[in-house]
């Protein structure tokens, strides 16, 4: 049982006689050793950037403190992202064989500094800015940590090159994994994202101009700002999987609805087995294509909502 800012229970280490050796007994951690990796843990920066800091702790597991719940956020976002691949993809953590995860969280917010707006997978691990409490709050909610972890799962499958397409695809494939791990809606985001103004979101599935973002490839930006536009072209294949999941006729094209569970598998598939660094937004579509033919038939609804899917957004 734990103090979660968002209530979903996950197994904290309590001080039992079993813990590993440097933790104390009688002392609660962010450590949970019961789902096949060593330990998916949590950590804090406490405000410096040397990683992965110190262990969160408390006396009676009610981690109820401000700092205790950024961490507690991180840490159930991640047991929970890693119950998602593994309960929806039979994915064993984000390497497919059991790799401890970390996460730490309130890095880099020098005290009188402007407070860290960001969130990022370093290669080895999960690191979480607190937010300058204008563009962001603290940025460990669901969907913001399902991104972070995707990018493990995309580095340790497909490694698709963070710049130009195969970035935007890498940034892609990380928003989609985000919405459907939060599963309420199709933005990124929307709890942390300028907590002084409700209802908007960093990044929109269902309409990626409301974050600035293109919805078409006509419409790509071919700059060097931002790797190539990982994080602004991006939209356009968040919109091809928005049209799978929810449907709809876009710029002239009717899309049939398939839902977010074909969308996953097709997209995991595609991923896990098609991508690779270098692949772009035609061989992202050339690779959903053949993940729906392996799953459902070349003939299938499900293969023509993924073709449609990318004509209406200007790719094939
Ligand atoms: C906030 C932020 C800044 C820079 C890079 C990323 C990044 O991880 O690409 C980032 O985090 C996100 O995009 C997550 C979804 C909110
Ligand atoms: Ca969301
Ligand atoms: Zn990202």
């Amino acid at each position: 049982v734990d103090g979660s800012a968002n209530g979903t229970g996950t197994t904290l280490y309590a001080g039992t006689t079993s813990i590993p050796t440097f933790l104390s007994q009688g002392t609660y951690y962010l450590y949970d050793t019961t789902r096949g990796p060593d330990y998916i843990r949590t950590l804090s920066a406490n405000g410096q950037n040397t990683l992965p800091g110190s262990y969160v702790t408390d006396a009676d597991n009610n981690f109820s403190a401000s700092n205790q719940r950024i961490a507690v956020s991180a840490h159930t976002g991640a047991v929970q992202v890693f119950d998602y691949f593994k309960g929806t993809h039979g994915r064993s953590s984000y390497d497919g064989n059991n790799a401890s995860i970390t996460s730490t969280v309130s890095y880099d917010d020098v005290p009188g500094g402007d407070g860290y707006n960001n969130a990022f997978w370093n290669g080895q691990q999960m690191v979480y800015g607190d937010g300058d409490g204008r563009t962001f709050s603290p940025l460990v909610e669901l969907d913001i940590v399902a991104h972070e972890l995707t990018h493990a799962v995309t580095g340790a499958s497909a490694g698709l090159i963070y710049q130009n397409e195969s970035g935007a695809l890498n940034e892609a494939v990380s928003d989609i994994f985000a919405v459907m791990v939060d599963r309420d809606d199709y933005r990124v985001g929307e709890e942390s994202y300028t907590p002084g103004t409700s209802g908007d979101a960093l990044r929109y599935l269902d309409d990626p101009p409301a974050g600035d973002q293109p919805d078409h490839y006509a419409d790509r930006y071919v700059g060097s700002q931002d790797n190539g536009g990982v994080h602004i072209n991006s939209g356009i294949a968040n919109k091809q999987a928005y049209l799978m999941m929810a449907g709809g006729t876009f710029r002239g094209q009717s899309v049939q609805s398939v839902g977010r569970g074909v969308t996953e598998k097709v997209w995991y598939r595609a991923l896990t087995r098609y991508f690779t660094a270098s692949t772009n937004f035609a061989g992202a579509r050339e690779g959903t294509l053949q993940a729906a033919a392996d799953l459902y038939g070349a003939g299938s609804s499900q293969a023509r909502a993924v073709a449609d899917a990318w004509a209406a957004v200007g790719v094939g």
